[in-house]
């Protein structure tokens, strides 16, 4: 299986918005006054409805009347072309390795499936795009390969289905370590040309949920996804190089008022199952829009199948384009305005995008296999489940064995939807929890840096605008703790339930004997075998994500305590053929701390948070000190970069530099110099407490280095030595700086201590390989810094 993996170069992209505005319908015409006005080709007005405002109203300002801008406005003349022509060059960066997204959004009649679908003189831009997808590949002068791929499903009451599939069975969303959100089993059907994809686009189509409503005569009772894979390969490259672009299609059902829909049974339940899942991706836009002005604020993408499918369109690498349809009738004027106010809040979000870069080695594949294996079996289940339920109703002769069955599907149905439930309500949970770890970690970062300024001028600007910042991190904590609670008694609800059904199920099979047992046990084992995948997927990510990090993490550690730079270390990892990625450097932690609103306030020294490798923090002759110890492991660095105390502490998988007061800079006083003759930054992990450590870096505990003269090195002749020899000779060991106050130590305890022998083998491999040792190459295996195509399990 290729393995696609992004690479470092992304770019920040704001969500597109384009509003279109459809013509009045006949029936409209002759009940309804047309309330827009599109005052150019991005901004509009929508009228007030009511005519009766008298002048004194209008004076007033009660007048219902908005205005609005967009990136695009197309009034009631304009064709899908006319629209399309504003995106093509998104949906040409498809066949390029980038992700696309288009969506249309409004309420019922307004025009989504028209602009998405369209007809045959106004094709839509599903039609469109899938012909400049064609178009270009036909055009294409490389000698690429190309191969492009098709998918259509639908959600509809919250179950997903394949819509090319002629009796889908439900569908499950599962995470995909490499690819995201991922919908198991759905088919993925090979094309090779545009008419064929909307062949199967005008099939699936016809397989769609409609019915007729008050609102439209053919309205859609599902949100149906059209997505397109292009991938394209590279001949005679290097790896052969494969990018893989996607493309989301997405025309959402309409959302519609009860009282307006005068429909009752199905079709209202149908209706509420709209609105919940339009609401969730409102709320998702809401937050997405919140967290570009307050910071990090929980999205609550799980709340819905849609809006997990949405995700990667809606933060993820995805060029995202949201298509607003309104109807210009006064009636519809509360849905025209509900739109409009969430098409405005969507012009806040940010993407980021990214090529989908990958070569044709396997990564992840035996996982892959693992998970894929899975879900065969749980497609077997779910085959023989189906067959014994046929089998068992032909056998049904009386009408009680008949209830009685119905009454199991119900319970069945119960629990499979309560088990669901619990998982990802439990998953949300931990998101929530996440969110919230990183938003403690900034309000502790700004409470320093508020104390350090505010010893510089008391309530200058830059104080305000860290307190501002630090309200609004404490709202989003709020916040977020309220949602967690919620979630936590949604929980327990979803327990209670639990042991509900399970006391039904115990009933019925001490009732019912083997039919009823046989029924509910391959239910349970379906299930079972679905919540396993899930903890598996899960469990195996973390512990990748988290080994990789803290491998990585000591790695940097030494070799930029070395005094070599992220780029000499990047250009020699290259010439072994290992390719870094940018975002895991230091640098880059750094960058995105340093690109923070506030952070950006508070670059400048004294109070500087971490120079960063690139701007000699790691300075040759810095202090290291590194101590292993079972998981845990500090690092401390003295340099001579005259900045206050400061400490990167690692949390979770997460990696934050913070300034923060701790024993160490108790021990210096904030602002203070210590022993070196300048602060000291510090990096510690939570298992190794900070006292420990000024206990055990003889430099922050300000005694003579225990090094003599005669065992001191400086770091160009640490280079040049072998560990091994100095390690065998008994010594441990230290650099010190010219003045005699900053030391390196790396002995043999540390190195061996705790059963890291492995790892720090790799990384005194690597070590040598940088410094020239003519050792053998480094076995990148050991210290997590893996050649790119290794699968790291
Ligand atoms: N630009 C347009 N020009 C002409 N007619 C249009 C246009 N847009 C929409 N219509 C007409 O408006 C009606 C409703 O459109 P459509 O079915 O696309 O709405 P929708 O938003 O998809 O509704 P639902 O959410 O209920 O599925 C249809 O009769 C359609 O032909």
């Amino acid at each position: 299986m290729p393995s696609i993996r992004a690479p470092s170069s992304k770019r920040t992209a704001s969500l597109l918005v384009a509003v279109k505005c459809r013509p009045l319908t006949e029936a409209e015409q002759k009940r309804s006054r047309h309330i827009i006005q599109v005052t150019n080709d991005k901004s509009l007005i929508v009228l007030d409805p009511d005519l009766s405002k008298d002048y004194l109203d209008l004076i007033q300002n009660r007048t219902k009347e908005r205005r609005y801008s967009f990136d695009h406005v197309f009034g009631p003349g304009c064709t899908n072309a006319d629209v399309y022509r504003n995106i093509s060059s998104t949906i040409a960066g498809v066949i390029q390795g980038l992700n696309a997204t288009v969506f249309a959004y409004g309420s019922t009649g307004s025009g989504k499936t028209y602009t998405m679908v369209g007809t045959p003189k106004d094709p839509g831009l599903m039609v469109l795009s899938l012909h400049t997808i064609f178009d270009l590949i036909k055009k294409d002068k490389t000698s690429d390969i190309f191969e492009v791929s098709c998918s259509f499903l639908e959600v509809y009451n919250e179950v997903i289905y394949d819509l090319l599939e002629k009796s889908s069975g439900h569908l499950e969303l599962r995470e995909d370590p490499e690819h995201g959100i991922v919908v198991a089993g759905l088919r993925s059907i090979k094309v090779q040309s545009a008419d064929k994809i909307l062949e199967l686009l005008n099939l699936g189509n016809s397989r769609r949920k409609t019915e007729s409503t008050e609102a439209n005569a053919t309205s859609s009772r599902s949100h149906a996804v059209l997505e397109i894979t292009v991938k394209r390969k590279q001949r005679n490259q290097y790896q052969s190089q494969i990018l893989r672009g996607k493309l989301a299609l997405v025309d959402l059902a309409g959302s519609e008022r009860a009282s307006e829909t005068n429909s009752g049974g199905q079709k209202l339940r149908d209706g509420a199952n709209i609105n919940r899942s339009l609401l969730a991706l409102a709320n998702c836009i809401n937050a997405l829009g919140k967290q570009q002005k307050k910071g990090l604020a929980y999205v609550p993408y799980r709340n819905s199948k849609l809006t997990r499918i949405l995700k990667d369109g809606l933060s993820g690498n995805s060029q995202t384009i949201m298509v607003a349809t309104i109807s210009p009738a006064d009636d519809q004027y509360h849905h025209t305005i509900n739109t409009l106010k969430y098409a405005d809040r969507a012009k806040e979000i940010k993407t980021q995008v990214h090529k989908n870069i990958g070569t044709v080695h396997t990564h992840v594949a035996d996982y892959q296999r693992m998970i894929d294996s899975l879900q065969i079996e749980v497609s077997r289940l779910r085959k023989e489940l189906a067959e014994k339920e046929s089998q068992l109703s032909i056998k049904q002769v009386e009408t009680a064995a008949d209830n009685e069955l119905s009454w199991l599907n119900i319970l069945s149905r119960e629990t499979s939807e309560n088990v669901q439930e619990r998982i990802n309500l439990q998953k949300a949970l931990f998101e929530i929890e996440e969110t919230n770890i990183r938003n403690r970690t900034e309000l502790q970062h700004l409470d320093d840096a508020i104390a350090m300024q505010e010893v510089i001028e008391k309530d200058g600007a830059v104080v305000r605008a860290l307190r501002s910042r630090r309200q609004v991190i404490l709202d989003n904590i709020r916040d977020n703790d309220e949602a967690g609670t919620g979630y936590k008694k949604d929980i327990e609800i979803n327990e209670k339930h639990r042991h509900q059904l399970q006391d039904m199920i115990d009933e019925a099979i001490s009732n019912n004997g083997n039919r009823t047992y046989l029924h509910i046990l391959s239910q349970y084992r379906l299930l079972g075998m679905t919540n396993t995948e899930l903890q598996f997927e899960m469990a195996m990510r973390d512990q990748v994500i988290h080994d990789q990090r803290d491998a990585m993490r000591k790695l940097w550690n030494v070799l930029l305590g070395l005094g070599l730079d992220q780029q000499q270390v990047m250009d020699l990892a290259a010439k072994q053929g290992i390719k870094i990625e940018e975002s895991t450097t230091p640098q880059a932690s750094y960058l995105s701390m340093m690109q923070s609103p506030v952070v950006s306030l508070i670059r400048n020294p004294p109070y500087m948070l971490h120079p960063g490798p690139s701007m000699q923090t790691y300075h040759s002759n810095a202090c290291i000190f590194q101590h292993h110890q079972g998981h845990s492991s500090v690092a401390y660095a003295g340099s001579q970069i005259d900045s206050p105390t400061v400490c990167r502490e690692e949390h979770h998988s997460s990696y934050y530099l913070h300034s923060h007061d701790h024993p160490c800079s108790a021990y210096y006083g904030k602002g203070e110099r210590g022993s070196s003759g300048g602060l000291n930054p510090c990096f510690y992990t939570p298992e190794k407490p900070a006292q420990e450590a000024c206990r055990l870096c003889p430099v922050l505990n300000a005694q003579p280095s225990p090094c003599s003269k005669e065992q001191s090195y400086s770091s160009k002749d640490l280079r040049h030595q072998s560990q091994e020899t100095c390690f065998a000779s008994g010594q441990s060991l230290h650099e010190v700086s010219p003045s005699g106050s900053s030391c390196r130590h790396l002995n043999e305890e540390s190195v061996s201590n705790g059963g890291m022998n492995n790892r720090l083998h790799g990384t005194y491999n690597f070590l040598n390989l940088l410094t020239k040792h003519p050792d053998p190459l480094p076995n990148f295996g050991a210290v997590g810094m893996r050649p790119l195509n290794s699968p790291g399990l």
